[in-house]
């Protein structure tokens, strides 16, 4: 599906090398498929040294000589963007953005008439072929160029396509979801070394308590709730634990800071 297509990158920030990585370690894209554009030429020639990706002198020419381009900007450098390649997609390549709030509506209106578009979310762990992403899909785009865009990023992790409606909220979940779970670990290493455990060990356990306990839900199917009460035991340590998580909202702070993170997404998107 990915032979001679030419893959352009405007953006090689986190986000951006991310899904390079794990496109160059999991799909059977080439260096050489791979183009990108950044304003920082030190960012062009650390990603050239090391995934030896080719640089374009700009974004116009990446985006005359793509296939599929990938805008990994931040949001508020978007209309930027658009306005330097809008000129040079005559050709009618696949234009994906991974940009958060950044709707359909405002990529279809700074582009030619009939571009076809799909907007995605992705997350980091895309860099360990690990990631989560969501794509929405424009009016123009083919089933065709849909099923490539999903196999980009099934190719890093899991992917499906969901209604632009729930991209904000997507966003808020599980695109900032690795840095509230990474906020979570740093705490659990720090808390093991409160209680006087050497920090390697307490970050070994930590790593394999979070990756046990996600392979449980997982393979059993069950309701959190319903394995939670295998590990409490009445009168017992686990209890204790979670009457303070409780007693400090733990999980209305969750929610609320997937909220805020939804809002903002809203909110990036209307400015
Ligand atoms: N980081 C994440 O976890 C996720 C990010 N996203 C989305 O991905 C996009 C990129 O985010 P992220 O990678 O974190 O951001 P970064 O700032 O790390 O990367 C953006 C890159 O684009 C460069 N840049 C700025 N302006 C231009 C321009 N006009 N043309 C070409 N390159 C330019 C920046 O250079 P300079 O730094 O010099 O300005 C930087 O290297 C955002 O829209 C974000 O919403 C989506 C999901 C997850
Ligand atoms: O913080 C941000 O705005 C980006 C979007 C999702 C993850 N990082």
């Amino acid at each position: 599906m990915f032979e001679s297509l030419h893959i352009g990158f405007i953006g090689g920030g986190n986000m951006g090398e991310a899904l390079i990585k794990g496109l160059l370690s999991a799909s059977p894209l080439l260096p050489d498929q791979i183009s990108i554009y950044d304003v920082s030429t030190t960012r062009m020639k650390y990603l050239e040294a090391t995934y030896k990706i080719r640089l374009s002198a700009n974004a116009a020419d990446l985006a005359a000589s793509s296939d599929v381009l990938i805008l990994a900007v931040k949001p508020q450098t978007m209309s930027e963007v658009l306005g330097g390649i809008q000129a040079h997609l005559s050709h009618r390549p696949l234009v994906i953005s991974i940009a958060a709030g950044i709707s359909l509506a405002v990529l279809s209106a700074g582009l030619p008439e009939g571009t076809p578009i799909v907007r995605v979310m992705p997350n980091t762990p895309a860099l360990v072929l690990q990631g989560a992403s969501t794509l929405a899909r424009g009016t123009h785009v083919t089933d065709q160029q849909m099923e490539v865009a999903l196999a980009f990023f099934q190719a890093v992790g899991k992917a499906i396509e969901v209604q632009e409606q729930w991209m904000d909220a997507v966003t808020g979940l599980s695109g900032s979801g690795p840095a509230y779970v990474l906020l979570i670990i740093e705490s659990l290493i720090d808390a093991g070394v409160l209680m006087g455990l050497p920090r390697q060990t307490a970050r070994e356990l930590t790593l394999q308590t979070l990756l046990g306990t996600v392979s449980m839900v997982q393979e059993t199917a069950k309701h959190p709730a319903a394995l939670k009460d295998l590990i409490t035991s009445p009168g017992g340590t686990t209890i204790r634990g979670l009457q303070v998580l409780e007693d400090r909202g733990v999980r209305g702070a969750l929610m609320e800071a997937v909220e805020a993170a939804t809002l903002r997404s809203r909110e990036l998107g209307r400015s």
